[in-house]
């Protein structure tokens, strides 16, 4: 599903962010990346969704090469990858039903296809009755959960977000992470970078720690203990 290959990212500024990283992550599978501030996580998440480009190194996603893919052909890998970020990113103009539909739009599908499409994913993530709400009238853990359906609205095989839950208190990250949960119970494979360790250290997933570009531990942990 996700494969990296010894692969190594050096910034135009000389920063080496990562550092000969291999890694495979299953389909289905949950994986959290953790590590201290600036380690490459963000870098590595990057990479995987070909926002930046290894210096060297192969990453397979779906057995597509991201390395040789041609950047015209970037927009239909974005369709099987969903991300989430920390800001949310909504467009502050739209309300919450055209802010997941234009997802849909970009990729030319039909009004009646967007329309049921839409309301299903607000559905899954409890925001059905606020479709016609601006952004700007909802909470942090609402505008969060828009992002959410947004990420999933064209049904990806991989859904990546960097830190979801960093600008949301503690209840609602659990609600955000109660969601991303039942995403993945639908077969979405998850891949997330967050420091809350209160969530990796009570959910029993697999966690990938990032140090100086490197991992430097890779194992299931959680609510049960630690396994390798
Ligand atoms: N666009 C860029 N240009 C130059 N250097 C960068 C760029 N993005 C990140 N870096 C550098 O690469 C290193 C890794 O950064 P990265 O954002 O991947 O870390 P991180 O683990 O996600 O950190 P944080 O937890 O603080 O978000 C850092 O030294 C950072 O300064």
């Amino acid at each position: 599903m996700i494969e990296m290959k010894d692969v190594w990212k050096t910034y135009p500024n000389g920063v080496m962010a990562v550092n000969g990283l291999t890694v495979y992550i299953q389909k289905g599978e949950f994986v959290y990346v953790v590590g201290p501030s600036g380690a490459g996580k963000s870098t590595f998440i990057k990479m995987m969704y070909r926002e930046e480009r290894p210096t060297r190194g192969d990453i397979l996603i779906n057995s597509q090469n991201l390395r040789l893919m041609k950047e015209r052909h970037v927009p239909y890998l974005r369709r099987d990858i969903g991300v989430v970020f920390q800001d949310f990113k909504l467009l502050p103009s739209m309300t919450v039903f055209e802010n997941v539909a234009f997802a849909m739009e970009v990729i030319e599908a039909g009004r009646d296809d967007i329309r049921k499409r839409v309301m299903n994913v607000l559905d899954i993530v409890r925001l059905k009755n606020k479709a016609r709400f601006m952004p700007h009238e909802l909470s942090g853990g609402e505008q969060q959960r828009v992002a959410i359906a947004r990420a999933i609205v064209n049904s990806p095989a991989v859904l990546i977000a960097d830190e979801p839950t960093g600008n949301l208190d503690p209840d609602t990250s659990w609600e955000i992470m109660h969601i991303l949960e039942e995403i993945n119970e639908r077969g979405t494979t998850v891949v997330m970078a967050t420091h809350n360790r209160s969530i990796v250290n009570n959910m029993r997933k697999r966690v990938i720690a990032i140090e100086g570009g490197r991992i430097s531990r890779d194992e299931v942990r959680g609510a049960y203990g630690y396994e390798s």
